[in-house]
């Protein structure tokens, strides 16, 4: 039994696995890591490998109370992946990004791809149709665009995710609401459409934190699945077993 780990620059979100079988998810803070990894080592004793991609402040280390219980490895660069990576910079591209574009591959063979995955940031990741990996781009998420509108300016307020009335945001909060996720909205189907031109027969996965509520907003029809880069984890480790 597999615990794959994705720790993110907001929560870290973990899914128990049986081959290919999704048990369980967990979703906690960081704050919370150790005692929510040993409630769930505890309630999962078949438990034996425990497998991590961070992007976020939890490191090796973080681990090491752990190391005697499973064997725990940690997907890096350095890790198999099955695509041609063309970033310029490989080794600084987020090592969530190599796990979705490597599940994305792994999941849908023979087809170019777009991984967005709209959590702390939203990233978008092109895998062509002969697995070269292109890039994509990197944009604030939803809860990052309402908090920088308010720490950077003297007077607007700090609101949560809403769904706005309108385009024409008739207050302050509508234009935020409005600003944030039509803003956003507008944002991913328009990067939509220009991969569309590239090649009009490829296939598109919404993951992250925001997918499921971004996803009924779209003007493009794509279904979420918010546990995509849990499932891609699970595939990444076998895939460097093989
Ligand atoms: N319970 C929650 N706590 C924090 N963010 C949440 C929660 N539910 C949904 N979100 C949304 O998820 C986004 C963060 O997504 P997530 O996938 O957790 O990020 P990351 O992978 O970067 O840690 C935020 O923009 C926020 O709007
Ligand atoms: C862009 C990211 C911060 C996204 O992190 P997330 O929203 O998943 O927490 C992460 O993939 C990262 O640190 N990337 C390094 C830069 C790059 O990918 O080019
Ligand atoms: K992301």
């Amino acid at each position: 039994m597999l615990l794959a780990i994705d720790v993110g620059n907001t929560r870290i979100k973990t899914a128990v696995f049986e081959q290919n079988t999704l048990l369980e998810v967990f979703i906690f803070q960081k704050e919370k890591f150790s005692k929510e990894l040993n409630f769930i080592l505890n309630n999962f004793p078949k438990i034996d490998k425990i497998t991590v991609a961070s992007v976020g402040s939890i490191e090796k280390t973080d681990f090491l109370a752990f190391e005697n219980r499973t064997k725990i490895s940690f997907i890096s660069k350095e890790s198999a992946f099955p695509f041609s990576n063309l970033y310029e910079t490989p080794n600084t591209l987020g090592i969530d990004r190599m796990v979705l574009a490597a599940g994305a591959v792994l999941k849908f063979p023979n087809q170019s791809r777009l991984v967005i995955d709209a959590g702390t940031c939203v990233t978008y990741d092109y895998i062509d149709e002969n697995d070269n990996y292109l890039g994509g781009a990197i944009s604030p998420g939803i809860r990052l665009r309402y908090e920088s509108l308010h720490q950077f300016t003297a007077k607007l307020p700090l609101l949560t995710k809403t769904s706005p009335e309108n385009i024409i945001g008739n207050s302050t909060n509508e234009s935020i609401h409005s600003g944030v996720i039509n803003g956003l909205v507008n944002e991913i189907d328009g990067f939509i459409d220009y991969y569309k031109t590239l090649n009009a027969n490829f296939i598109i996965i919404l993951t992250g934190g925001d997918a499921d509520f971004l996803a009924i907003r779209l003007k493009n029809t794509i279904f979420a699945n918010p546990n995509f880069l849990l499932e891609s984890l699970n595939q990444t480790f076998q895939y460097n077993q093989k």
